[in-house]
């Protein structure tokens, strides 16, 4: 058992606040007490937004972007120094493999950092000669200044890297932030608040108040008067919640929500690569991203190939505690996660999916059997409309369909009300970036699946978001563009 207290950070110091209230933080591993994690009420967000608004009048707010920069880098180093703590932290929370979130998460978390660092200090503006009847002319260009304050909700699926994702950029362009960690994963964000002043960052600038979402520190902060700007990753209907605590004041969002992410095979793919790149998307991280493949189509000539092959590759999944080296598959967040997943798993069945493995909890040794534990799961049989079909799950699952004809496949991948990822598999490259152009959703990767490039445009269409984070995308929302215009 560990006994870590989560305490708010607020104006650059740890703090329970007033509330007197806490909530456990368990693992989802064995269920253990990881700790107690302080609830924010209304007076700790209060406390909190006034530090990010006094800090934007202080020494941050007249820093230059050189300094920043350089702050940046620090936090960056600061978060590699100390590496296996955020990884300890990380894996405590999430129970995912500890091979998983040494690759990933915690690399991107320092990765965030220094990628917005150089975005900024790289970034032009623009400039327009406008010409005047007197013939002198007038000189336009643009100027970007930081928005203020931004609230920050994040998931637990890939706590921090997800947040680093918009703490990031936010003080990459000058801003001050609020988050609020998602109430099941928040040891890695109160770690980063020793990281913010050993690198020197200015009281303020940098603010946690832990708690959960309605009627409490996540809904207290969007509704907050005195954010400028809040941006979430998480379920779509919570974001709805969100942007009508945001239409008060009109305040600008950001949003990564859901996904029901297609994968399309044909049968001209490099299967070995196919089935390679579909075990990650489906099984990655317990199923719980995003960009996840929860449903898979496959062309009819090797669909029995495929289902075959991914079974044994799902067969294979080794389930364990995140420090066992040999495990790639570790539990979902949570009990309540797992039920939701459950659920999903009975409905498939009572629908009359076949299941080709898994549907179930696994037999684990007793010392894990607390933990939020469910199999690796695969189906086939259901049509396009099912719950199972349209709904995300978010759990270490798929469907997989048939198809027969190009245009019939974009057409059913295309018919959900989300629009995050797809990937699609073909060693024909013209049929690559023709499938790619018409599939409606942010992000196709085509032979391949969560290939990051940090400068690239990032979001949904559809119900999966609002706005582009990434690279100079991400100055739309976290800055104001004001243009000046000079007369000559
Ligand atoms: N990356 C993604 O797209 C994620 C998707 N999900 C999906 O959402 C489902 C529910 O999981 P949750 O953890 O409940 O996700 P959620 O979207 O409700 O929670 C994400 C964050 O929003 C906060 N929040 C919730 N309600 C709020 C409100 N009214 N105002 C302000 N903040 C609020 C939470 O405290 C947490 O920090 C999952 O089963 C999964 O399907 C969950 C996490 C990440
Ligand atoms: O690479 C990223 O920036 C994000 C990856 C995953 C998600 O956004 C998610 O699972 O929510």
């Amino acid at each position: 058992m560990s006994d870590r207290e989560s305490l708010h950070f607020i104006n650059g110091e740890y703090t329970a606040g007033s509330s007197g209230l806490t909530f456990e933080n368990r693992c989802p591993v064995d269920g253990s007490l990881i700790g107690l994690v302080h609830e924010g009420k209304r007076e700790e967000v209060d406390a909190a937004v006034s530090a990010a608004r006094a800090a934007l009048k202080g020494p941050w707010g007249r820093m230059s972007v050189e300094e920043r920069v350089r702050m940046l880098y620090r936090v960056a180093d600061g978060i590699t120094a100390r590496f296996d703590e955020f990884l300890e932290a990380e894996c405590l929370d999430t129970g995912k493999p500890k091979s998983l979130a040494s690759h990933i998460d915690i690399p991107r978390g320092a990765a965030n950092f220094k990628v917005f660092a150089d975005v900024i200090r790289n970034v032009p503006t623009e400039g327009f000669f406008l010409e005047t009847p007197d013939g002198a002319g007038a000189q336009n260009y643009g100027v970007r200044t930081p928005k203020g304050v931004i609230g920050v909700i994040s998931p637990w699926n890939l706590p921090l890297l997800l947040m680093t994702w918009k703490v990031g950029p936010a003080l990459a362009c000058g801003n001050t932030v609020v988050v609020k960690p998602s109430e099941e994963t928040p040891l890695t964000t109160t770690l980063l608040g020793e990281v913010m002043n050993d690198a020197g960052v200015p009281r303020g600038v940098f603010n946690v108040v832990h708690g959960f979402g309605p009627d409490s520190a996540g809904a207290f902060l969007t509704e907050h008067p005195g954010v400028d700007a809040i941006t979430f990753t998480g379920e779509t209907r919570t974001g709805t919640a969100i942007m009508k605590a945001a239409a008060e004041g009109v305040r600008d969002v950001s949003f990564e929500l859901g996904g029901k992410n297609p994968a399309i095979v044909f049968a001209d793919c490099d299967m070995d690569k196919a089935i390679e790149g579909t075990m990650r998307s489906v099984f990655a991280n317990c199923g719980q991203v995003c960009l996840g493949t929860e449903r898979v189509f496959v062309e009819r000539p090797v669909f029995d190939e495929f289902v075959a092959r991914l079974k044994a590759g799902a067969e294979g999944l080794k389930l364990g505690r995140p420090e066992d080296e040999t495990v790639n598959m570790g539990p979902l967040i949570s009990k309540e996660h797992q039920q939701k997943v459950l659920g999903y798993y009975k409905l498939a069945k009572d629908l009359g999916a076949t299941v080709v493995i898994g549907g179930g909890v696994p037999d684990m040794p007793d010392d894990l059997k607390d933990g939020a534990w469910v199999e690796p799961t695969i189906w086939t049989g259901l049509g396009d409309d099912s719950a199972v079909m349209r709904e995300e799950i978010f759990g270490p699952c798929c469907h997989i369909t048939p198809f027969d004809e190009e245009e019939e496949v974009i057409a059913r991948a295309n018919d959900t009300v989300y629009g995050l990822a797809s990937a699609v598999w073909t060693e024909n490259m013209s049929r690559g970036h023709r499938v790619a152009a018409q599939i409606d959703c942010g992000i196709c990767w085509v032979n391949s699946w969560f290939l990051r490039d940090l400068r690239t445009a990032f979001g949904g269409t559809k119900q999966s978001g609002i706005g582009r984070e990434g690279g100079v995308h991400s100055l739309e929302f976290y800055t104001e563009l004001r243009n000046v215009c000079v007369k000559l």
